[in-house]
């Protein structure tokens, strides 16, 4: 395993026909790091988390993840590492509103035959209610996830980030909804199972207060020269 989990180099980005969003020299997370990526919003945040999972791709630079330069890489290989290899929590979630949460939190062992065979327990089944029990959704598990609570439906999509012990789980500005108890449990549940399954953790959020909840914490206007150009 490489020591840098995420490393970027030289990269360029810029949405069709626009002047770069993101123009990133360099940037290092190293591999078990919990990061804290914060920057205003409309920043590039959810753009550069995109570069990172493969779902865009720079025009210019290296974007190494887990070892692999996903600019080198077929879509088709970018969407198996991303799949097998990232567990991402969305702003909204994205739950399968007509799937039960037992549904919803197998998904990627589902879709995903590295993830299924990384988990721990005998079956997908048997993982599902190990994790929904550890995360306190052990009841809720045969309801639609659009029956539960907004703290119900994030720790789902905690419980489906880390089902499969993906190696990095991205997490975009996940507790924006929440107040400030609610918010710190969600970043304790986070952290702990994140240490749990050794994942790297890179947390993006323009709330600067949730730094102490990370070992690390980085600011997009400083590692962005776009975003220096813009201001200038
Ligand atoms: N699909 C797109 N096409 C063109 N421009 C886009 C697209 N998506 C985002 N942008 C622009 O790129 C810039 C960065 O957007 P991005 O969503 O990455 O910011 P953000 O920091 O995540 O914002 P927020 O905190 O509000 O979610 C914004 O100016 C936005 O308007």
């Amino acid at each position: 395993m490489t020591s840098n989990a995420i490393d970027l180099a030289n990269v360029i980005f810029a949405y069709k026909s626009g002047s770069p969003i993101l123009r990133i020299p360099s940037l290092q997370i190293p591999t078990g790091r919990r990061v804290f990526l914060h920057g205003p919003s409309g920043s590039g945040k959810t753009t550069l988390l995109s570069l990172i999972s493969g779902v865009l791709t720079a025009q210019q630079g290296s974007v190494e993840v887990l070892g692999r330069d996903l600019t080198k890489l077929l879509p088709g290989a970018r969407d198996t590492l991303r799949g097998s290899e990232i567990g991402y929590i969305f702003q909204g979630f994205n739950l399968i509103p007509y799937l039960t949460v037992r549904e919803n939190i197998a998904l990627p062992c589902d879709l995903h035959p590295t993830r299924r065979k990384r988990i721990t327990a005998s079956t997908t089944a048997e993982e599902v209610r190990r994790i929904a029990t550890r995360l306190d959704l052990h009841a809720q598990l045969d309801a639609p996830v659009t029956h539960l609570s907004t703290g119900q439906q994030q720790r789902v999509a905690i419980a489906r980030a880390i089902i499969g012990s993906p190696a990095l789980v991205i997490a975009d500005e996940p507790t924006s909804s929440l107040d400030t108890d609610r918010r710190d449990a969600f970043l304790a549940l986070l952290t702990e199972v994140t240490t749990e399954t050794r994942a790297t953790l890179l947390f993006v959020s323009h709330d600067r207060s949730l730094a102490k909840h990370f070992d690390e914490t980085l600011s997009l206007a400083t590692i962005n020269e776009a975003a220096q150009t813009e201001a200038a």
